[in-house]
């Protein structure tokens, strides 16, 4: 087992409203609880509040109503409360690039960890191991923009790996990913000793990765299952546009 990560927390979110600041309400009354090493599917159609949630569990955005905690850390708009939830909470968002701008990869790595205070031997050995997690060891010197865009959101993982963070939240990690690299994305998230929060539309991917499966829908959370469960259920999925491809069957 890789070394990069120590302890998994739970998420919980309780009651969460939220309007952004046109008043357009996009959270209404969100309750999900995540237990420590669990993985979960986060779905629904565009527009839903997945992202919008997502930017609750690391403090990006604060609840109108309701609230969020981290392994019992009540989230809160405080600079010391802010920066322990960081630390807990990885987000990778769903373009690397907006997790990649420095010179190189290793530099690109070692950015959040030296945040962090740490230096030395210390902070080489956390790039090396998130590097390594990946399978991104060989490309440490390279610029990150000449890197393919499966490459990059690999990096973009070990930026967040490299932090050690309790709970992993993945924004469509699939994306625009080739088969192979999708299929290789997938086994590196199984190994992780993390609670998983992931994003997608690509039911399939749910199945492959979480045990469980959430749909939100025009905020509000509207099943929670076994994601076998869920996407065996057709009306449920086409109330809430979401479709699985032809030819995929759901393994219970
Ligand atoms: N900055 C903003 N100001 C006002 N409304 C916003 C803002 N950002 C998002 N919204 C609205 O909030 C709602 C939820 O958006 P959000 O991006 O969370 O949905 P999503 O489920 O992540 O969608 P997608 O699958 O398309 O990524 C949408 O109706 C969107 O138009």
């Amino acid at each position: 087992m890789i070394g990069v990560v120590q302890t998994a927390v739970s998420l919980d979110v309780r009651g969460v409203h939220f309007a952004y600041p046109d008043g357009h309400v996009a959270l209404q009354g969100v309750d999900l609880n995540v237990p420590r090493g669990d993985r979960v599917a986060l779905l629904g159609p565009n527009g839903a509040g997945k992202t919008t949630l997502v930017l609750h569990l690391n403090g990006i955005l604060t609840p109108t109503e309701g609230s969020v905690s981290v392994g019992g850390l009540t989230v809160t708009p405080d600079r010391a409360t802010l920066a322990e939830v960081r630390r807990r909470v990885g987000i990778v968002f769903q373009d690397p690039d907006d997790q990649l701008f420095l010179p190189t990869v290793a530099e690109d790595v070692a950015f959040g960890p030296a945040n962090l205070g740490l230096r030395g031997a210390e902070l080489a050995t956390r790039v090396d191991e998130a590097l390594a997690a990946v399978g991104m060891g060989e490309h440490r010197d390279r610029a990150p923009q000449h890197l393919s865009f499966g490459q990059r959101r690999r990096v973009a993982v070990a930026t967040v790996l490299a932090m050690h963070p309790e709970i992993l939240v993945l924004d469509e990690p699939s994306s625009n990913l080739d088969p192979a690299a999708r299929r290789e994305l997938a086994e590196i998230l199984r190994g992780l000793p993390v609670t998983l929060l992931m994003v997608t539309h690509d039911l399939p991917y749910a199945a492959e990765l979480c045990e469980r499966s959430v749909i939100l829908d025009n905020g509000r959370i509207v099943a929670d299952a076994p994601t076998s469960t869920l996407l065996s259920d057709a009306p449920l999925l086409a109330r809430h546009r979401l479709e699985l491809p032809y030819g995929f069957t759901p393994q219970p």
